[in-house]
């Protein structure tokens, strides 16, 4: 389902000018604290009503200065996840979720729903025994027994520690991948984006920097400064080919060549994701020989671009895949590097860590 989005705003100081079309799956709205993301989200859920512009979904209008066309926030079948899961505490967790709406607690079990979050056997429990990842599971699930049309999340992971939020992200994953509806990801975390959106929404003061295909962005250097230099990399797609290989090891299979990488929670054949930072990817015109590094896949490189720092960011085509490395400007006068120039990008297995690899959803 489509999106449109082009509003307006004052709030306060702070003046939201956003616009950003999508083709609908999951849309990331990333940007730096007070950027304006939520101020979004708030105006798509009908929570706040943009001086003007309009907010379409598919065909429908759910807000339109023009046409003076606001629908009630009650009338937008919105789910919308918070960074808490605000949950009743004197409710079982059956009861949470079907709360207000005894007859559809049913139907959002099987595929969808409750299985997918694997929280059918938690319904008898109460949030004060549930783990924080557990609760914000259960948050969603009651997001998605009104049958949303949409899901707004709002930073749903920032509340819980890297452990619990290494847990989670495969439930959000497996959901986002089975639902049609939707989403809305709020999250200033790349690692997290890179590994659910489709679209990405990049904010700053107030407005879109950038809106494009997640891939795309993530892989054009000239979008580093919107990123951040230290969050900028581009996402390898790969398949599993050994989860299991030793010394803590997983072989994962790109279409350039074989990576080893910290273990992978996915059975072989499994298709993932893995972005891989630019400042961890360092060039080689000649194949490096006798090198600690496992990782060296041959690429061309296709773009440089520098920035106002020292850097110098390298967009490189690998096989059928996009990396991209920062590296200083000397060595790139020092290699001689050129669009078409054939090198080696060598990347250190350790500098990955298991948040950038997700299973493959949606897109
Ligand atoms: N109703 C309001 N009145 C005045 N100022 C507001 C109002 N709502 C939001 N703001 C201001 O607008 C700016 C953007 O806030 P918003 O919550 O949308 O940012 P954000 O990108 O979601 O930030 P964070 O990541 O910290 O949640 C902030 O400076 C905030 O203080």
């Amino acid at each position: 389902m489509s999106v449109s989005v082009q509003i307006t705003q004052r709030l306060g100081d702070f003046a939201l000018d956003a616009s950003f079309e999508s083709a609908g799956g999951v849309t990331a709205l990333f940007g730096p604290s007070g950027c304006g993301k939520t101020s979004v989200i708030n105006a798509i859920a009908g929570l706040s009503k943009p001086d003007a512009g309009h907010i379409r979904l598919g065909d429908q209008v759910l807000f339109d200065s023009e046409t003076d066309v606001f629908v009630p926030p009650h009338k937008r079948r919105i789910g919308y996840v918070f960074q808490e899961p605000r949950l009743f505490p004197h409710m079982s967790v059956g009861q949470n979720i079907g709360y207000g709406r005894p007859n559809q607690l049913y139907s959002t079990r099987g595929d969808g729903g409750l299985a997918v979050l694997g929280i059918e056997h938690l319904l008898e429990r109460y949030p004060r025994d549930l783990s924080g990842g557990e609760a914000q599971r259960v948050a969603i699930g009651r997001a998605l027994t009104s049958q949303p049309k949409v899901l707004l999340m709002d930073e749903p992971l920032a509340a819980l520690d890297d452990a619990r939020k290494a847990e989670f992200l495969p439930y959000l994953q497996a959901l986002v991948a089975k639902t049609s509806v939707p989403v809305f990801y709020v999250s200033h975390a790349m690692s997290e984006v890179a590994q659910l959106a489709d679209h990405l929404v990049v904010m700053r003061d107030g407005r879109v920097a950038r809106s494009g295909e997640l891939a795309q962005i993530l892989s054009d250097p000239a979008a580093i400064s919107d990123i951040g230099v230290r969050e900028a990399g581009a996402i390898l797609n790969v398949t599993v080919a050994q989860a299991d290989a030793s010394d803590g090891l997983s072989v994962l299979a790109t279409s350039a060549g074989r990576l080893f990488l910290p273990r992978v929670q996915a059975e072989d054949g499994r298709a993932m994701r893995v972005r891989i930072r630019a400042s961890d990817v360092i060039l080689s015109k000649d194949k490096p020989d006798g090198l600690s590094a496992l990782n060296i896949l041959p690429c061309t490189v296709t773009q440089l671009h520098e920035g106002q720092g020292p850097g110098v960011a390298v967009a490189l085509r690998s096989g059928e895949d996009a990396l991209m490395a920062r590296i200083t400007r000397r060595s790139a006068r020092t290699m001689g590097l050129k669009a078409g120039l054939s090198c080696y990008a060598v990347i250190k297995s350790v500098s990955v860590a298991p948040s950038d690899m997700g299973e493959r959803g949606a897109g």
